[in-house]
C-alpha cells in the first residue's frame, strides 16, 4: 500500500552560512538527494513544505534599500509570495536534478504558490513572535530601530537579535481542493512554502495580511488535508530531547501525546524553535490519530529502516 508522507523542511535544508542564491540552490540539491530515498523503492508519496524566515526578512531589507515612489517596497504578504516562488523554484530545480542524477523515473515536479487563511482576530497580530531575516548585535539592532522604530526585535537563544513579526495560526489552505488531484497523482509537489501566503477572508475573496505563518503548523494542516500517513518534521537534530543541552539530556524516541503534553508543561522545549514543532506534531496526531516524527535529514535512512527519530503517537 502506498504510504503518504508530508515533509516539513527546516532552515538547515536551505540555508548554510552563505546566503547567495547559488549556495541555497546547492543546499537544496543535497536536500533533494537525501529525500529521494523516501520515494525510491518504498511506495511512498511525498509532499514537501519548507520555511522562509531568513529569506523573507532578507528580501524585505532589499526592498527597503531600493524603496522609492517609482519602485516601492512590497508589503510582507507579497514578500512571502515572492519567497514561496523563489524557494519553490530552487526546490523544483533540485528535485529534477536529483531525479536525473539518480537515474530515477522522471516523475513530474511542481511547486505551487498557495494561500493560507488565518483569523483576522488571532491574538498573534498584537504580539510578534516569528523571527525573520538576519541576526544583529546590540548596536546593529539599535541602528535598525532608529530607521524603523515600529519594528520589534528579540534576542534569539544567545545568537543575537532578530526582527520578529506576527505569526497567526493557519486555519486552512485556500487551494486545498485544487491540490488534492495533484497530490494523488504521484507528482512531487512542494506546497505552502513559508507557511503559505497569509490571507484573511473578505466579502470579495481574500486580503493579504502582514505576517509570516509558522511552516510546521502549516505542514500539520497540509498533512491533514492530504490524509498523510505520517508528518515528518525535519530539522537539525535527530531527536527531540528533554533537558536539552544539559549533562542529563535524554533523547525521546516513541512518545505519546499525553507524555509530550507533560513535557511541554515542564517547559522542556524552547519557544520559537522546538516548541512549535512539537505543538504542530501534536496538532496532527490529535486530529488524525496518525503518527508524526521529528528528526533530521541525515537520519532519514534510519527513519525509513528502523522508524528512528522522535515519533509521537496518539
Ligand atoms: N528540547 C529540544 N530538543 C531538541 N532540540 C531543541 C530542543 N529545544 C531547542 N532545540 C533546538 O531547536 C532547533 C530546531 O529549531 P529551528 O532551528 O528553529 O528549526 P528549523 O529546522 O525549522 O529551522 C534544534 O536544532 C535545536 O537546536
Ligand atoms: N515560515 C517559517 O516557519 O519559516 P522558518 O521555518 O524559516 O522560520
Amino acid at each position: 500500500m502506498v504510504r503518504r508522507i508530508v515533509v516539513a523542511l527546516g532552515g538547515n535544508a536551505i540555508l548554510t552560512d552563505d546566503p547567495t542564491a547559488q549556495a541555497q540552490e546547492i543546499a537544496l540539491e543535497t536536500t533533494a538527494e537525501q529525500l529521494l530515498p523516501l520515494i525510491k523503492d518504498n511506495d511512498v508519496e511525498m509532499v514537501v513544505t519548507h520555511g522562509n524566515g531568513p529569506q523573507v526578512g532578507n528580501l524585505l531589507l532589499q526592498q527597503l534599500e531600493a524603496n522609492s515612489e517609482k519602485n516601492p517596497a512590497m508589503p510582507l504578504d507579497t514578500a512571502v509570495a515572492m519567497t514561496q516562488g523563489q524557494i519553490g523554484f530552487w526546490m523544483s530545480q533540485a528535485f529534477t536534478r536529483a531525479l536525473i542524477k539518480n537515474q530515477m523515473e522522471r516523475v513530474p515536479v511542481i511547486s505551487v504558490v498557495t494561500r493560507t487563511v488565518v483569523d483576522a482576530k488571532d491574538p498573534a497580530f498584537d504580539k510578534p513572535t516569528k523571527p525573520i531575516g538576519p541576526f544583529y548585535d546590540e548596536a546593529g539592532k539599535d541602528d535598525m530601530l532608529k530607521q524603523y522604530p515600529d519594528w520589534v526585535f528579540v534576542e534569539d537563544s544567545g545568537r543575537g537579535y532578530r526582527r520578529v513579526v506576527p505569526s497567526p495560526k493557519p486555519t486552512r489552505i485556500v487551494e486545498a481542493e485544487a491540490l488534492k488531484p495533484l497530490i494523488s497523482s504521484s507528482v512531487l509537489v512542494t506546497v505552502s512554502g513559508g507557511g503559505g501566503i497569509p490571507v484573511v477572508e473578505a466579502e470579495d475573496g481574500y486580503v493579504g495580511v502582514e505576517a509570516v505563518i509558522d511552516k510546521d503548523f502549516s505542514a500539520a494542516r497540509v498533512a491533514d488535508l492530504v490524509e498523510a500517513d505520517d508528518l515528518l518534521i525535519l530539522t537539525a537534530v535527530d531527536n527531540v530531547f528533554i533537558n536539552f543541552n544539559k549533562p542529563d539530556q535524554k533523547k525521546l524516541e516513541e512518545v505519546t501525546v499525553a507524555e509530550m503534553e507533560g513535557y511541554i508543561a515542564e517547559g522542556q522545549f524552547a519557544a520559537g524553535s522546538m516548541l512549535p514543532k512539537v505543538e504542530a506534531a501534536l496538532d496532527f496526531v490529535k486530529k488524525t490519530g496518525r503518527p508524526a516524527t521529528i528528526t533530521s535529514l541525515e537520519n532519514l535512512e534510519d527513519f525509513l529502516k528502523h522508524d528512528s527519530g522522535t515519533k509521537i503517537l496518539p
